[in-house]
């Protein structure tokens, strides 16, 4: 399979409509994939923002010409009601044939607690994602209008009337051996976050490619995305520091404990070292930097790439790719 290089545009670190140019500006350039985060609160309080991610992926869509554009990722099981959720990307998908996409899962408390006050533990979101994709796909599916009584969602006779020609592709998110399992059995794709080699190679990919010959697909046709956040400037410090913003997403207990304040998320982000960051995301000078960075992911098994940018300077950090990607493509 093909390695893809995608843009992901994001609308907590930049304005809505900032995010949009930028995405408009990454088609150009050869970026394959836009990706946006979908998300309530943000990850860093100071000089946030939180739009809507919905909303915005209709804007973009439309400003831009044929690139794929997906959520990375939208949760479908509390604030969100999974059939609005199939109803909002399928209605995308028709009009715009073969350009959406959606990515699940299991959510964020800095998401979900600020507007249901609701935080179930991992292993009952998780139950409630493959429950809430169950729903999105029948009503995707069906013909008929579709009666469906689960443990955490219901259906009475509801019809999508507004429909793609196919299915909305669907990445579900796993980040624990668990969840990358739920991944391969459940999603069309892989979507994970930046981690290091060795546990993608050794638990993520493997946990995935179990879960989905266990529902008799053929892991080798799945895509494998990755979010991982970068920086380049030629003031190697700079760039490290470009990515403090998304800092706090190294503080593990900020995805098992219900911490929903942006201010106290962003006092841990400020507490992570720059060597953490360094190690986690990519930090680079110039191409090549940026380069080797990226083929260390592919040895790993990671074939579509969503690159957040964090650059100082966003524009350099979106040209520097006219280089990048026909290195990294194979
Ligand atoms: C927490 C781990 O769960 P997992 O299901 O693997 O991953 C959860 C994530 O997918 C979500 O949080 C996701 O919503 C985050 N996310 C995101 C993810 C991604 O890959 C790319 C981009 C994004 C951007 C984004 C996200 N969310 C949004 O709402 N919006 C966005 O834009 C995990 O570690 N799971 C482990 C099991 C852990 C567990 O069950 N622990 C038990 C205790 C066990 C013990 O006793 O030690 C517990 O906590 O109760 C696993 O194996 O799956
Ligand atoms: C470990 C990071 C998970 C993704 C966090 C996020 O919501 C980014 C938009």
């Amino acid at each position: 399979m093909d390695t893809k290089v995608g843009y992901f545009a994001s609308i907590e670190q930049y304005k809505p409509m900032d995010a949009l140019e930028q995405s408009v500006r990454a088609e150009k350039v050869g970026f394959d994939s836009i990706w946006v985060d979908d998300h309530f609160h943000p990850w860093y309080h100071d000089d946030a923002q939180s739009g809507q991610a919905w909303a915005w992926m209709g804007a973009t869509l439309q400003a831009t010409k044929k690139v794929f554009v997906s959520t990375c990722i939208t949760c479908p099981i509390l604030r969100y009601n999974p059939g609005v959720v199939a109803q909002t990307f399928a209605t995308l998908r028709q009009m715009y044939p073969k350009r959406v996409g959606i990515a699940v899962g299991a959510g964020e408390a800095l998401n979900e607690v600020p507007v249901t006050g609701q935080w179930p533990s991992v292993p009952e979101r998780q139950e409630m994602t493959v429950e809430a994709i169950e729903v999105m796909r029948k009503l995707w599916e069906s013909d008929k209008p579709v009666t469906f009584k689960g443990k955490y969602y219901n259906l009475e006779k509801a019809f999508m009337y507004t429909k793609p020609d196919d299915e909305v592709p669907l990445y579900f998110s796993g980040m624990g051996p668990k969840g990358a399992k739920l991944a391969g059995k459940y999603g069309d794709h892989l979507m994970t976050v930046s981690a290091d080699t060795d546990t993608l190679r050794n638990m993520t990919i493997p946990k995935f490619e179990e879960g989905a010959k266990e529902a008799g697909k053929d892991p080798k046709k799945m895509e494998k995305a990755m979010l991982i956040w970068y920086s380049v400037d030629p003031d190697f410090e700079k760039a490290v520091e470009g990515n403090r913003f998304w800092a706090g997403c190294l503080v593990p207990s900020m995805f098992k404990y219900r911490v929903s304040d942006p201010p106290e998320v962003q006092a841990h982000a400020n507490l992570v070292h720059t060597d953490t960051i360094k190690k986690n995301f990519l930090c680079a000078t110039d191409a090549e930097g940026l380069i080797k960075e990226i083929e260390r992911f592919k040895e790993a098994g990671i074939n579509h790439f969503c690159l957040g940018n964090s650059s100082p300077n966003v524009n350099y950090g979106i040209d520097i790719f006219k280089e990048v990607i026909p290195a990294v493509r194979d």
